[in-house]
């Protein structure tokens, strides 16, 4: 136990801080203002995207001040790795979705497999249309070809990141800023 609460604790001392809690808060704020404009007439369903979309999305709800509804979707293809797998879907929204428009949240956009999948299978649903917002877009060119999302807050570079929603082996989502991992 005190082995993984110093490996864990040496992790974050030595990790770069690449967006701290103030600049984070003036994205989420510019990102709010585009969607109210977007969306505000619209009552439209918000999706959390579990686990990493929680505090995202959290964030970003309190700064909406119009009519929407909430619920969840969770999906997951790193679970405790940094490499991304198959899409393992583990739960669907019970919402109705048929001619809604929908707001899906996440964290991070990095290869974007993940944010795809879930924007076609809400399309299937009969969605009306399918919004998508994360906080961050990793810049590199390893990208999925046809999608990238409508809200994107701050590109950031090729690293691996924890922080805001994001774990570095199901740890540290809890941070208020968001970090990359020495030497990745
Ligand atoms: O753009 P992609 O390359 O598809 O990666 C992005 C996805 O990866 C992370 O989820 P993860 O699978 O780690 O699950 P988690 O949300 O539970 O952390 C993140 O929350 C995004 O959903
Ligand atoms: N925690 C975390 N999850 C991811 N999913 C896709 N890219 C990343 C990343 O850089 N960090």
């Amino acid at each position: 136990m005190n082995d993984k609460i110093n490996e864990l604790n040496t992790l974050l001392k030595e990790a770069d801080c690449l967006i701290n809690t103030e600049q984070l808060h003036s994205v989420l704020d510019i990102m709010a203002k585009q969607i109210t404009n977007d969306l505000s007439d619209k009552i439209p369903l918000v999706i959390c995207v579990m686990n990493g979309g929680l505090i995202p999305s959290a964030a970003l709800l309190e700064r909406l001040h119009f009519p929407l509804e909430l619920d969840y979707i969770h999906a997951t293809r790193y679970g405790m790795k940094t490499e991304g797998n198959t899409l393992k879907w583990l739960h669907y929204p019970q919402s109705e979705l048929n001619g809604r428009e929908i707001l899906v949240i996440d964290d991070i956009f990095d290869q974007g497999h993940t944010l795809e999948a879930i924007k076609e299978w809400f399309h299937d649903q009969g969605a009306k249309e399918v919004y998508t917002a994360t906080i961050v877009n990793k810049v590199h060119n390893r990208k999925v070809e046809n999608m990238r999302p409508d809200y994107i807050g701050i590109d950031v570079e090729d690293r691996f990141l924890f922080g805001y929603g994001m774990d570095y082996q199901g740890f540290f989502r809890n941070l208020p800023g968001i970090y990359a991992v020495k030497g990745s």
